[in-house]
């Protein structure tokens, strides 16, 4: 027995940062209560362990994880957990008794799946991108300027659809993003219904349809009363789960029969089990098509964010994905797989600083260093779509076989893989006990999950001070250094801010000319 379980008082950001226990003998269990000091709400608990309890083998991933107690439960534990507690012991049974079954038959289930949207024709390539810069988690102006959200929006949408055309035209005419997550949602339902856990499936996007307003139409009108909330990005951003659930939450305050709905909030899942296995099986399939598949380097390739939303608004994606790379290698040496790593990151729009390493830098440096068989692996994401479909099979394919890499690969996205689908479907089945389990202002009464109410709270402790972010997006640039480019850059979009200031104030101005403005806004529902 090896348990080591340490508690601190709690603090709100921890939040984010689930902590998951499960057995080999049952399904993942989440530890509910644990209290350090006597008649506090909430602890932190911080665990890393992997142990025998009675017949069930039971690890603790490292993350921490903040619990609030019911009176009774504080009353109960005034303890640390020590590895020999009796406690801990009955905890583990009662949560593990403590199954969905309790909570199927009572009430009608919907689990929400929520995800960006992608343009279906090339027609819809300029209204998405309106649609995406014109969230405030995407482009995020000062307050004073927030009434040039959507004039920038569309400047920049229009500005930037013939590259985005070009993208989509090149894998097919569109994304494929609907109908992966389509059938997302067809296999969850299977896998629920198998488990004697009959649920509706819904699919929200966040950009395009079908939006996550018109997903909770249909919820409302099929009288769901029960619902888990799964954003399907694997870490947790803001500008990805973040503005979505934040979505969510303007939607469930407005409306009277959502403000008394019960639910809850998965809000990332990359430490799960199931996942992180899914994951090591398409990596060590893949891994087998290379002559020497020892000699092949793994590398990562996420998506990535601008550098201010780690260092100033605290957004967790960055460490979530840090932690995700190395629970898949842990796995992968787990099954004697111990080839060398990397973790990189793609996809940068605008002029500010995006996480680096770049994925395209990194792979120049690699071919510089002698690298020969590279194994790209498509992390923060679970379906093909553009960036897969082009940016990494043509593009980085392209500049790796230029850098002097011989063999290039690619892992398959996740899409319908059966061990991540039922993996999903015990993530939202472990859930169930924690749907209307907390009231939706109640901190006191917040438990593992998270309940819509508080999103907003949640959020803002990535941010506390609502620092401005700058806008990620070039609108023009010009410079030969990549500093240089980084201020030209900026200097542009005050440059257009300024001058759509002043175009809007006056209602003249280039725009004007252009047909730019005055805005036609796609309507949403
Ligand atoms: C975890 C995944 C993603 C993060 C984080 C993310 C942040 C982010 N994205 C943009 C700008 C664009 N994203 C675009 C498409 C797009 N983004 C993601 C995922 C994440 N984005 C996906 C899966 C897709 C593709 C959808 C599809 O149609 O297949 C686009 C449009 C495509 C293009 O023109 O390149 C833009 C623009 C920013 C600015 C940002 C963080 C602030
Ligand atoms: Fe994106």
């Amino acid at each position: 027995m090896n348990i080591r379980i340490s508690t601190t008082m709690s603090s709100f950001s921890s939040l984010w940062l689930p902590l998951q226990i499960s057995s080999q003998r049952t399904p993942s269990v989440l530890p509910r209560v644990v209290c350090l000091n006597e008649g506090a709400s909430h602890v932190v608990l911080q665990a890393e362990a992997s142990s025998d309890v009675g017949n069930s083998s039971i690890t603790v991933s490292k993350h921490r994880r903040t619990f609030g107690l019911s009176q009774k439960q504080s009353l109960l534990l005034r303890k640390p957990l020590n590895k020999d507690s009796k406690q801990l012991k009955a905890l583990l049974t009662s949560s593990t008794q403590d199954t969905s079954t309790s909570f199927v038959n009572d009430g009608k289930i919907g689990v929400l799946l929520l995800n960006l949207g992608g343009p279906e024709t090339l027609d819809d390539v300029q209204p998405f991108l309106f649609n995406l810069f014109a969230d405030p988690d995407i482009i995020r102006l000062p307050r004073l300027f927030r009434f040039l959200q959507k004039p920038l929006a569309q400047f920049i949408s229009v500005a930037r659809a013939p590259k985005s055309k070009e993208g989509y035209a090149a894998i097919g005419g569109g994304s494929p993003l609907r109908q992966i997550t389509d059938d997302q949602a067809k296999e969850l339902r299977k896998a629920l219904y198998d488990k004697n856990v009959p649920a509706e499936v819904y699919v929200g996007m966040r950009y395009w349809h079908p939006f996550t307003e018109e997903a909770i139409e249909q919820i409302k009108k099929d009288g769901v009363n029960k619902l888990v909330v799964l954003p399907l990005y694997p870490q947790f951003s803001i500008s990805t789960s973040g503005s979505s659930l934040r979505l969510l939450e303007s939607i469930f305050r407005e409306d009277e029969y959502l403000v008394n709905m019960q639910h809850t909030v998965i809000p990332s899942w990359y430490q799960r089990e199931g996942y992180i296995k899914a994951m090591a099986d398409l990596i060590e399939t893949e891994l087998r098509s290379f002559d020497r598949p020892e000699k092949v380097m793994i590398f990562f390739s996420a998506h990535g964010v601008p550098v201010a939303y780690v260092e100033e608004a605290g957004d967790p994606y960055k460490a979530e994905m840090e932690e995700c790379v190395d629970l898949i290698m842990e796995e992968l040496e787990r099954r004697k797989i111990n080839n060398s790593y990397t973790l990189a990151y793609q996809s940068r729009v605008g002029p500010v600083e995006w996480l680096k390493p770049y994925t395209d830098e990194t792979i120049i440096e690699l071919g510089e260093k002698g690298v020969k068989s590279l194994l790209a692996v498509p992390i923060s994401f679970v379906s093909e779509h553009i960036e897969t479909l082009e940016e990494i099979d043509v593009e980085y394919k392209e500049l790796a076989l230029k850098s002097g890499i011989e063999k290039w690969g690619r892992v398959p996205a996740l899409g319908c893989n059966p061990t991540f689908i039922l993996d999903l479907a015990d993530a939202v089945i472990e859930s169930l006990p924690y749907v209307g389990a907390m009231a939706v202002s109640n901190l006191e009464a917040r438990q593992s999950l998270v309940p819509l109410g508080s999103v907003e709270e949640l959020l803002a402790t990535y941010d506390s001070q609502r620092r401005e972010l700058p806008a990620p997006v070039t609108v023009w640039e010009w410079g030969f250094t990549k500093s240089a480019e980084t201020w030209n850059g900026r200097a542009a979009m005050l440059a257009v801010i300024v001058l759509l200031f002043l175009e809007v104030s006056t209602g003249e101005g280039f725009l004007h000319q252009w047909g730019v403005l005055p805005l036609h806004m796609p309507v949403l529902p």
